[in-house]
């Protein structure tokens, strides 16, 4: 068997751009395939994960780092694709989960024991979180009363000390001052030396090459490199130097080319093109545009209804709104098959007291 912790393959990932949430609700329900504005976050990325192994992963604001590290931990579905996290995984995002009307207490308990952890090892491990945390008497204050540096340390010190298998860090080491930030860098580095898988999102290529073995670099959608952190990085800085460079007016149509080409995606041409590369590379494989979608499709549980499950969810309505009327009409359901006018002269009288 393959050794990895985490495996993504052909991953993307699809938002629907509804102006409203009427708009959102309507294209639940609606058969017909009226356009809606969409956008592919991730547009096919695969990369695998070893177990010990420290990933980084870098790109530009909204390249997708997040959504990738929200599919990896659960948080969000992919639209098409596989992910696999093995072992016995207890994943925890920091920039994600603190409920914001609980106290800081409270979120500790509550993700400890989502994470598994009895009463009993909670008790033993909050006094050491709020003193990792450092946030003083805020914690039995609700947590939307914090500042985002307050918020980070608390979500930090959680995901520390409930000893996930993978750990995913996503740009929370950017908010501390620098004394919390060693305090982190030395939880993970205590991390990585027991072996533990870590995902490391940051705009920070200094932290990136302190703590990588392994960096991805996502640009607007696409894998655009992975492999040794000098070498990823190397190129990253080159990028950034050469689109630093550019004219306001130079960088505005790079982006909007680049957005362009994440609006314009088309799902069916890169199944279509994933189905090509491996039958070029296995040329004795059978079926395989049928394998590859099970790939796409086989572990996805759809966001949206499909063409027949929404005739269905109408027929239901239709055949609960017809006995409703039969009930009213106090007719038998035979009688109206035969007489279906009958429904609109329903048979009983109403007598109103006083009128005869
Ligand atoms: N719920 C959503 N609906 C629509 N678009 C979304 C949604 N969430 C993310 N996006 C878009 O997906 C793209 C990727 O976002 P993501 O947050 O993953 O990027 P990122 O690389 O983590 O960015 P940053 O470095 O700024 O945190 C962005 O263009 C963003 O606007």
């Amino acid at each position: 068997m393959e050794d990895y912790k985490v495996k993504v393959q052909n991953v993307t990932k699809e938002y629907d751009l509804f102006k409203t949430q009427s708009e959102k609700l309507r294209s639940f329900f609606s058969v017909s395939k009226k356009s809606v504005p969409h956008f592919w976050s991730l547009m096919g990325i695969s990369l695998t994960i070893q177990p010990g192994e420290t990933l980084g992963l870098i790109g530009v604001n909204g390249s997708g780092k997040s959504t990738l590290s929200n599919i990896i931990s659960g948080i969000i579905p992919q639209t098409t694709g596989y992910v696999d996290v093995r072992g016995e995984t207890s994943i925890v995002a920091i920039s994600a989960g603190l409920r914001n009307n609980l106290t800081g207490r409270e979120n500790i308990r509550l993700k400890s024991l989502m994470q598994g952890m009895t009463n009993e090892q909670i008790d033993e491990v909050m006094p050491d979180i709020i003193s990792f945390a450092d946030i003083g008497d805020f914690v039995d204050q609700p947590v939307k009363s914090y500042s985002s540096g307050m918020r980070s340390r608390l979500g930090f010190a959680i995901a520390v000390h409930i000893k996930p298998d993978i750990l995913i860090i996503d740009e929370a080491l950017s908010v501390g001052d620098d004394t919390f930030y060693q305090k982190c860098v030395d939880k993970i580095t205590e991390f990585k030396e027991e072996g533990k898988t870590i995902i490391f999102v940051s705009h920070s290529l200094k932290q990136i090459q302190m703590l990588c073995d392994k960096v991805a670099w996502i640009n607007y959608g696409e894998l655009k490199m992975v492999g040794d952190t000098k070498e990823v990085t190397a190129k990253y800085r080159e990028f950034t130097k050469w689109f630093k460079k550019l004219s306001k007016k130079e960088k505005h149509e790079f982006e909007t080319k680049r957005k362009s080409i994440q609006k314009n995606f088309s799902i069916e041409k890169y199944q279509k093109k994933v189905a090509e590369e491996m039958q070029k590379n296995a040329p004795d494989e059978k079926n395989v545009p049928a394998k590859v979608h099970k790939l796409f499709y086989g572990s996805v549980i759809s966001e949206k209804m499909s063409v027949w499950n929404q005739l269905l969810t109408w027929g239901v309505l239709l055949v609960v709104i017809f006995f409703c009327l039969v009930n009213i009409s106090g007719y038998s359901v035979g009688h109206i098959i035969s007489d279906p006018s009958a429904l609109i002269h329903p048979s009983h009288v109403l007598h109103l007291p006083g009128v005869k």
